[in-house]
Formats: C-alpha cells, sequence, structure tokens
C-alpha cells in the first residue's frame, strides 16, 4: 500500500465516450493521485475497458476532458501520450508472438525512448521469472508469463502512470501474485497505477482507490478503505 495521496496525476472530467451511436460511458469523474493505484472495477460490459481505451487515445471522447499532470490531453494521439508517459497494458497479455522476450523488450524501449537501457534490466528485476526466458519467442510463453511480458514490455518505456487492463484475468494464482508485488513496488516507485480488477480481493489488497462502473457511469468512487467484501458485492451486482 502507498502513502496519502497529494498530487493529481490523471483527472477525467465530466467523460462520455461510446462507438459510433452507441453509447457507453456517461459524465465519468476520476481523479488519480500520484503514486496510487486506483482500481475500476464492475461488470462485464459496464464499460472499464472503453474508459481506458480513452484515456489512452485509442477512443476519442464525444464530450469531456482527460488533464495529465496539468495538460489537457484529450485530444493528443496514443503515440503523444505514450511519450508523456503514459503506458498501457490492454487486456489479453498482447506481446509480439515471433519476438524473443528480450526483442519484446528491446523494441517497446527502442519505439519510446524515454530512459537508458537500465530501464530493462529494472522490468526484469519486476519480473524475476522473465530473466530465464530471455531468448524464449513470446508466443511460446505460458499465460502468465505472458502477462508478466505485457506488463514489462510498457515498463520498459519509463512509463509516469501504467494502466494494466485486467492483468491477472485467467492467470494462476502464484504468477498473480508476483504480479500483485511487482504492482506494488511499481507504484511504491512513485509511478502512478490506473488497473482494471475484476477480481474484488485483489483489488482489496492492491488499491488505494476503488471505483465502481455500472452501465457506464460511476456508481461509487473513494478510497479502498471505505469498502468491505459485502458492500463492493452489493456494488457490483446493482
Ligand atoms: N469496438 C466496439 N464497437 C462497438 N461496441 C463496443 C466495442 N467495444 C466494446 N463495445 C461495447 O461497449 C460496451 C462496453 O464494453 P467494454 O469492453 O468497455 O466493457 P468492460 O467493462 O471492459 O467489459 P469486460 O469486463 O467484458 O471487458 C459493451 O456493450 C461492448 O459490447
Amino acid at each position: 500500500m502507498t502513502t496519502t495521496p497529494t498530487t493529481p496525476h490523471l483527472s477525467v472530467h465530466n467523460l462520455h465516450a461510446g462507438y459510433g451511436r452507441a453509447r457507453v460511458l456517461f459524465d465519468i469523474n476520476l481523479t488519480i493521485h500520484t503514486g496510487t493505484i486506483a482500481c475500476i472495477m464492475g461488470r462485464n460490459g459496464v464499460g472499464k475497458t472503453t474508459l481506458l481505451n480513452t484515456i489512452t487515445g485509442l477512443i476519442t471522447p464525444t464530450q469531456g476532458t482527460i488533464t495529465h499532470t496539468t495538460t489537457d490531453i484529450t485530444h493528443l494521439p496514443p503515440h503523444q501520450r505514450t511519450r508523456r508517459g503514459i503506458a498501457y497494458a490492454p487486456q489479453g497479455h498482447d506481446t509480439f508472438a515471433p519476438l524473443t522476450v528480450a526483442e519484446n523488450l528491446h523494441v517497446a524501449h527502442q519505439a519510446t525512448q524515454r530512459g537508458g537501457p537500465h530501464l530493462i534490466e529494472t522490468a526484469l528485476e519486476r519480473f524475476p521469472r522473465l530473466k530465464p526466458l530471455l531468448n524464449r519467442k513470446a508466443g511460446l510463453l505460458s499465460g502468465g508469463q505472458a502477462q508478466q511480458l505485457a506488463i514489462a514490455r510498457a515498463l520498459v518505456t519509463n512509463p509516469t502512470l501504467l494502466i494494466l487492463d485486467e492483468p491477472t484475468e485467467g492467470i494462476q494464482p502464484n504468477i498473480v501474485a508476483e504480479i500483485e508485488t511487482a504492482i506494488t513496488a511499481t507504484a511504491a516507485q512513485g509511478i502512478t497505477i490506473l488497473l482494471v480488477e475484476q477480481y474484488l480481493d485483489v483489488a482489496l489488497r492492491l488499491a488505494d482507490t476503488i471505483t465502481v462502473i455500472d452501465a457506464g457511469r460511476i456508481v461509487h468512487t473513494g478510497p479502498r478503505t471505505e469498502l468491505t467484501h459485502a458492500s463492493a458485492h452489493a456494488l457490483m451486482a446493482i
């Protein structure tokens, strides 16, 4: 768990978004403080990934603003958000399957050029399981290993804001524990984390703040300590 939040890192104000005529998000307001872990929860299809895609620039909102530190990034293309230090590990542990683990890390590192080669070493320290696998093709990794590589690829871009979509989905418990440790250590380094998480236990262990979305609207947001298992379950069953 991280220290008491002070500095706003990301602010989302009155955000509306969707796909063509299908409206998905309505009046989303969110403030995330530097070095904290903000967790987004909600049932399938309520708009969690759509929110992350809007923050990373893959979807243009129909209304509202997104502010990163003090800059309005609402209309910045995704690659410029990456250059600002916003890194995204999308759902489904996306990696370059034909490339080795080492090549995956080098390509991500070279593409962004936001720091020296020590970033690769630091990412591997976060995920020691990847070290003996550096020469293995990413397409041959297990789901858990691939998820760790997907997060490591985001880390080598030297993010100030790391966005993770369901990093524990379908992953075996011992690897989930390693991912939790890596997320906590990353936040302790001062990197802000925005995380969509389906498992309540994981969210209650990791998060500083929890936001629950239902049918495209925020139905709860606040410190993790405000929620119990029972109250969170009740919110998610709305
Ligand atoms: N590319 C798309 N085009 C049209 N509709 C989409 C698209 N992607 C998602 N949707 C719809 O938008 C709504 C929200 O989807 P989204 O993926 O954001 O939900 P989610 O909360 O992340 O769900 P899950 O937990 O299943 O990933 C759903 O009704 C979904 O069918």
